[in-house]
């Protein structure tokens, strides 16, 4: 059985508060885009995992598709099973690519081994896995708050739009990003913005993690200007980053950005 984990972008980011935990309070919108890896599990005499496409730092046994896997083989009767990762999402930015691939594994466990989990109890799962995770169970936009992991639906839709996706050359840590943030309470929650016209949105949001991020990797910074000197009705960095999206009118080709970067069209 194969899934198909998809990417998202953040809509606006703000980190509210620094948790007990360790974690950070935020205020974010999770929009499903259509970057995809491929994942298929096959069932076999022994467990086994590998990989291709893009390279993905870390031991393969650090690998967030088998984590999900372990950790539903200890509330699950589950067979030992053969994983095939494809890597397209770009990694180190900012488009959960990793908490995608755990979610759509745990759907897809659900799935081919007739587990009856519903949605609650897979994003339960999610959640312990990674603070971006539990978002991709359901894969719809969201106003996400707590972690990132306790959500509001929203009836945002970019169809009409022409959504470009950059990747700049560099990779960023979500641990660094988290540790250039100061922390601070928006004077208007997020939730009520997005709800204004697009062409309204540069004035009135911001992704928290720029400033620090833009500082110590100025390109990607570049790469933003140029999103709105080419027209973006608004155009960001999305998490974490290092990658940077921007939202059209209309139809567009930036080839000047494609000879440094690696271009998404129509996400
Ligand atoms: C930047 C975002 O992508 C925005 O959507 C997410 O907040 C990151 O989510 P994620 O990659 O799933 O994060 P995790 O794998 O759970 O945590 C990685 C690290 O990010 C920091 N972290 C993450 C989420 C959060 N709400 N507060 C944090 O401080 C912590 O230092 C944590 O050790
Ligand atoms: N299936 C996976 N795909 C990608 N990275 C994985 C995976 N499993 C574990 N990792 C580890 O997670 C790290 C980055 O994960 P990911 O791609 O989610 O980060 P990101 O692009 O910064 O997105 P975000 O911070 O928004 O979750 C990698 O360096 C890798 O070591």
């Amino acid at each position: 059985m194969i899934a198909f984990p998809n990417a998202k972008i953040n809509i606006g980011l703000n980190v509210i508060s620094r948790r007990r935990d360790g974690y950070h309070n935020l205020e974010t919108v999770f929009y499903p885009v259509n970057i995809k890896d491929a994942i298929e599990v096959v069932e076999s005499p022994e467990l086994s995992f590998n990989a291709s496409g893009i390279e993905i730092p870390g031991h393969a046994n650090e690998n967030l598709c088998l984590k999900a896997y372990e950790r539903l083989k200890n509330d699950f009767k589950l067979p030992p099973v053969s994983i095939h990762l494809h890597k397209k999402i770009p990694i180190g930015a900012g488009l959960g690519g990793g908490s995608a691939d755990a979610a759509f594994f745990i759907k897809l466990l659900n799935s081919k081994f007739n587990l009856n989990m519903n949605v609650e109890t897979m994003q339960n799962y999610a959640r312990e896995l990674g603070a971006d995770c539990a978002f991709f169970i359901k894969n719809q936009p969201v106003f996400a708050y707590g972690k990132g992991d306790e959500f509001e639906d929203i009836s945002l839709t970019l169809k009409d739009f022409f959504l470009v996706l950059v990747m700049p050359p560099v990779h960023v840590s979500t641990g660094e990003a988290y540790s250039g943030v100061k922390p601070a309470n928006p004077n208007i929650s997020l939730r009520e913005l997005v709800g204004e016209p697009l062409e309204e949105w540069k004035y009135l949001m911001k992704n928290d993690f720029e400033e620090s991020v833009f500082r110590n990797h100025p390109v990607i910074r570049g790469v933003k200007a140029e999103l709105y000197e080419a027209g973006a009705l608004y155009a960001s960095m999305s998490g974490s980053g290092s990658s940077v999206y921007g939202i059209f009118k209309n139809k567009i080709e930036l080839p000047h950005l494609e000879a440094n970067n690696q271009v998404f069209y129509e996400i």
